[in-house]
């Protein structure tokens, strides 16, 4: 029986999968200079998270550590993540969500300085939004918020909390900073994350061919 309040054997298996996922993501380019965060629930009260300020492109499992739903560490010394209420919120509300993805690739950056003012940006039309759990038509559009960066965690935290009231969300950027994506596991968080940096992509492209 262990003493954790936590199925050790779940956190390696957790942990395992952010660290291949991790580094992966770094080799494209989009955790630069310590920067991004990831998670995957453990159980109904518990995720594994990145420790704050570790390398994610050597990220191991000893970077990965535990907390609580309202983030606070469980059973360890080391520091959650800088960000670590904006994946707990996730977890609390969405019991079926698995896993909380977020990175700051250029293109995701430079999407949140150009779109900012307008407070979100529209994907209307592709392909890939079929990619977002859900959608089954290339006919359609989504809106990806803008928000203002914050270092007060809680008050980023509360204007989540309005989109998330507002309607589905596959995810939503920070102004100067980078991108949040989710998903039920691993994959889909993934598979959503690859899509949102595609798309943005695009539209950036178009404005360079389409002043
Ligand atoms: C040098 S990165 C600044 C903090 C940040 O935006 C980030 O994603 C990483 O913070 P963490 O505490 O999770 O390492
Ligand atoms: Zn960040």
């Amino acid at each position: 029986m262990s003493p954790l309040p936590y199925d050790p054997a779940r956190l390696a298996a957790r942990a395992a999968e952010i660290v291949a996922a991790t580094r992966e993501l770094a080799a494209l380019g989009w955790t630069p200079a310590t920067s991004s965060n990831f998670s995957m629930r453990l159980d109904a009260g518990h995720a594994a998270i990145t420790v704050s300020g570790r390398d994610k492109g050597r990220l191991t499992e000893a970077d990965i550590m535990v907390v609580d739903l309202e983030g606070r560490p469980v059973a360890t010394h080391h520091r959650p993540s800088a960000e670590t209420l904006l994946h707990t919120q996730l977890y609390a509300r969405f019991p079926d969500l698995g896993c909380v993805l977020h990175t700051h690739s250029r293109t995701q950056t430079v999407a949140s300085r150009l779109f900012a003012r307008q407070g979100h940006v529209r994907l209307a039309g592709y392909e890939l939004l079929k990619a977002f759990a859900g959608n089954r038509t290339h006919d359609m559009a989504i809106e990806v918020p803008v928000l203002p960066n914050s270092q007060d965690m809680p008050a980023l935290a509360a204007q989540v909390e309005r989109l998330l009231d507002a309607g589905p969300l596959w995810g939503y950027l920070i102004d100067g900073h980078g991108l949040y994506a989710w998903g039920k596991d691993m994959a889909e968080a993934r598979r959503h994350l690859e899509a949102f940096d595609f798309l943005l992509a695009c539209e950036l492209e178009l404005r360079r061919l389409q002043p």
